[in-house]
């Protein structure tokens, strides 16, 4: 059966500086893996890796085929990408922003219809966002922000999804909407994500795994409470030194 995800023998850094030693991890069908860690364990460094933006040795595959031989992952729909923030400095109104997400089914310049509109209103929707469809998305708040950029992320509609901290501007009741809906979206709509997220707190509800990025092994590990707790005791117990 082919892997969703799998790392094998990653090595990745920047320079001198090995971050990612030798990471080996596969997930064998769609599900919700969570990455944690330290600050600067690397955790946004493995989605560079994923994302062809720095060197690395061993190999990444999603799909069972080797992302350095792939071209335009995002664009077949393999992979999507939601980085921790994004910056927009022109007005534009909040369902025009959602309903890109559907670029993978449009050419250069062709416009979205009434039908994109209504797809990009019912992510809105599932996300409790329909207030805000009409909204310029630079006068929103950054957990807001933080929201739309979400939605306009499932409408792309990619297999394997790499979230950067996706509910870190929310309040208590979006972050747990947030993994609640995350959770459907894998169990309902076979979808893969992986999540960097340091909290821990609201990953106790989850099915699915974790990576401890700031294991000295890392390994792919069964969500459960007591597993959450264990890690949560192993990262407030500090950082190991760097060798
Ligand atoms: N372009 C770069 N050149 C050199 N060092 C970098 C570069 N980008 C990041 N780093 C360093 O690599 C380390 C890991 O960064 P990374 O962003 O992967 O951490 P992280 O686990 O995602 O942390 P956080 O939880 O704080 O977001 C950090 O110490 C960072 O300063």
């Amino acid at each position: 059966m082919d892997n969703i995800v799998e790392a094998k023998n990653l090595v990745a850094g920047y320079g001198q500086r090995v971050l990612i030693r030798n990471l080996s991890f596969f997930v064998p069908s769609p599900a919700f893996v969570a990455i944690i860690g330290h600050n600067g364990a690397g955790k946004t460094t493995l989605f560079r890796a994923f994302q062809g933006k720095i060197d690395y040795q061993g190999q990444l595959l999603v799909q069972n085929h080797d992302l350095r031989h792939l071209s335009n992952p995002s664009g077949k729909g393999l992979l999507a990408y939601l980085p921790q923030k994004s910056v927009i400095n022109f007005p534009i109104k909040v369902h025009d922003l959602v309903v890109m997400g559907l670029f993978r089914q449009k050419r250069f310049f062709e416009n979205y219809t009434s039908e994109d509109y209504t797809l990009a209103a019912q992510t809105l929707e599932l996300l409790q966002l329909s207030h805000l469809m009409d909204h310029d998305f630079t006068t929103l708040s950054g957990g807001e922000q933080q929201l739309v950029w979400l939605a306009q992320l499932m409408l792309q509609d990619a297999a394997i999804n790499l979230l950067d901290e996706p509910t870190q501007q929310l309040d208590v009741y979006y972050k747990h909407q947030v993994f609640g809906l995350l959770q459907n979206w894998v169990d309902e709509r076979r979808k893969t994500v992986l999540c960097i997220t340091h909290d821990l707190q609201n990953l106790t509800h989850m099915r699915g795994f974790l990576l401890n990025l700031s294991r000295p092994d890392p390994k792919l590990e069964v969500i459960s409470p007591e597993a959450v707790q264990e890690n949560q005791a192993f990262l407030e117990a500090g950082r190991q030194p760097e060798v």
